[in-house]
């Protein structure tokens, strides 16, 4: 329910504004965070903009050594205290760095590689990470590509690990700054796509249509609202198109500040992708009827059920999540009862007519928006959490009344965690059935409607409008 992503939307203002800034600024250290200021600092603070790469190559080795998640790392309140004491503009200046190197891992590997005269040794990482965040900004981001090879080379000679590179980190830039630069040399999503998650995707779509989502998922993705009624004149009002009933995609020049846009104040309106949107569609007209959101923050899918006109139960595990579902609640003007803990123990022998368990996944179909989850995740992850989703689902059970649904979702692109969960559970129990979807609920969507009468969105689908998340869900019923 919040903009995460803008940093990646390169736009030109913001490239303009990076490039008037070229050398970056340094924070304003936070006194209350501000640790000790080491010769490193020092000489950062002599040098603009050096401390902004030196963030982002280390931030790139929590990521893919460590498989922290970017959201956690660029959290403004709980994030990296070297990220949270730059300016707000070297802050932006290091995630769009970040999302970048990820989202073209694989072509800027092969162009390091290509120019080294022998593979980097095995514990050069921090070297690599340093020349991953130099050739992200030459070949894709607007920044002059002197700054670049200039601070990467600055940095090379501040840290010892990486001092007696500097020579081959200079070489190297330039060579990639006067052979490609910013040329757009047509590179292939298929390397840019990690190589577990690729096997995936042919394993469960086929290559051709893996191919399709390897090339939609490394696109950025549009910015989705979904309205409380009137999508058409919400269109028309904040600049965008109504793309269903309930969603409005944000135009390119429409996105900024998100929280200073019309209705964002009044709560007419939210952010969710447009699949996310979907799993909540499937109960269809919900007045008069008491539902139960089982995992529920930050709550898109909570506060559509209660748009839908349904009595809300919202159960989180997470203290802090349920205080952003709470916030986001109150911004909406929507009431729903909220449970802090998990549902299996909050909802004691409570039944309800309606259930949604949007479980958590791997979050494998939003790689669009998290080019990190490639490298935080891994396929022992998906598994482990296929796991976590049958033994959630098997508990939802129980919070069904006779006759009423229960929807299971998730954002994984992996069946394992959407088809095979569900396929699981309706053969150990004859007392719940698939009530298949049609094409006809989702006229705008029909080609997401599975033989099954599932739902399973692809990055791939709507390419004509710029794509969608990954997504599954199923609706089950409750015969007795
Ligand atoms: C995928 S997110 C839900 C997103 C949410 N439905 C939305 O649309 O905004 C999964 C959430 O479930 C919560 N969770 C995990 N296990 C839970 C449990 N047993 N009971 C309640 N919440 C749980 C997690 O803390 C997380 O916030």
């Amino acid at each position: 329910m919040s903009m995460t992503e803008g940093s990646a939307r390169l736009r030109k203002e913001n490239a303009r504004k990076r490039r008037d800034n070229a050398g970056g600024m340094e924070g304003k250290p936070r006194a209350k965070t501000r640790p000790a200021p080491t010769p490193a600092d020092e000489e950062a603070s002599r040098k603009p903009g050096l401390r902004a790469r030196q963030v982002a190559a280390k931030l790139l080795a929590a990521v893919v050594e460590q498989q922290t998640s970017l959201d956690g790392l660029t959290d403004p309140d709980h994030g990296h205290p070297h990220l949270r004491q730059l300016e707000p503009r070297d802050q932006a200046l290091v995630k769009a760095i970040l999302v970048t190197a990820l989202r073209y891992r694989g072509t800027l590997s092969a162009e390091i590689a290509e120019r080294l005269d022998r593979p980097l040794p095995g514990n050069a990482t921090a070297l690599n990470h340093l020349l991953h965040v130099a050739a992200a900004q030459i070949r894709f981001l607007d920044v002059p590509d002197s700054a670049a090879v200039d601070l990467a080379v600055a940095a090379a000679e501040a840290d010892p690990r990486t001092r007696r590179f500097k020579g081959l980190v200079n070489a190297l830039l330039r060579r990639l700054t006067r052979e490609v630069g910013a040329a757009p040399v047509e590179t292939d999503p298929v390397a840019d796509c990690p190589a577990w998650l690729y096997e995936r995707l042919v394993a469960a779509y086929g290559k051709p249509r893996a191919n399709a989502i390897a090339a939609a998922q490394r696109l950025p993705a549009p910015i989705d609202i979904t309205v409380k009624s009137d999508a058409e004149d919400w269109a028309g009002r904040l600049g965008g198109t109504a793309i269903s009933p309930l969603t409005v995609r944000l135009d390119a020049e429409t996105q900024g500040s998100i929280s200073g846009l019309a209705g964002y104040g009044d709560g007419a309106w939210w952010v969710q992708d447009a699949s996310a949107a979907l799993p909540a569609r499937l109960f269809g007209d919900l007045a008069g009827m008491n539902a139960a959101d089982l995992c529920a923050a930050p709550g898109g899918k909570t506060a559509q059920l209660v748009v839908a006109g349904a009595s809300v139960t919202a159960c989180e595990a997470s203290k802090s999540r349920v205080k952003r579902l709470e916030a986001n609640l109150a911004r909406l003007g929507l009431n729903a009862e909220t449970l802090t803990g998990p549902f299996q123990e909050v909802l004691a022998d409570r039944a309800f007519e309606a259930v949604l368990l949007d479980a958590p996944c791997s979050s494998t179909g939003t790689l669009r928006r998290h080019p990190d989850v490639g490298y935080t995740k891994t396929l022992e992850d998906v598994r482990r959490l296929a796991e976590l989703q049958a033994k959630l689902l098997e508990e939802a059970a129980r919070f069904v009344a006779p006759g009423g649904k229960l929807v299971f979702s998730n954002c994984s692109i992996d069946p394992i965690e959407g088809e095979e969960v569900v396929a699981a559970f309706l053969a150990a129990h004859g007392d719940f059935a698939r009530e298949p979807v049609s094409g006809d609920e989702l006229p705008e969507l029909a080609e997401a409607v599975t033989p099954e009468g599932d739902l399973r969105t692809t990055p791939d689908m709507r390419a004509e409008i710029g794509g969608l998340d990954g997504f599954y869900a199923a609706r089950l019923v409750r015969r007795s």
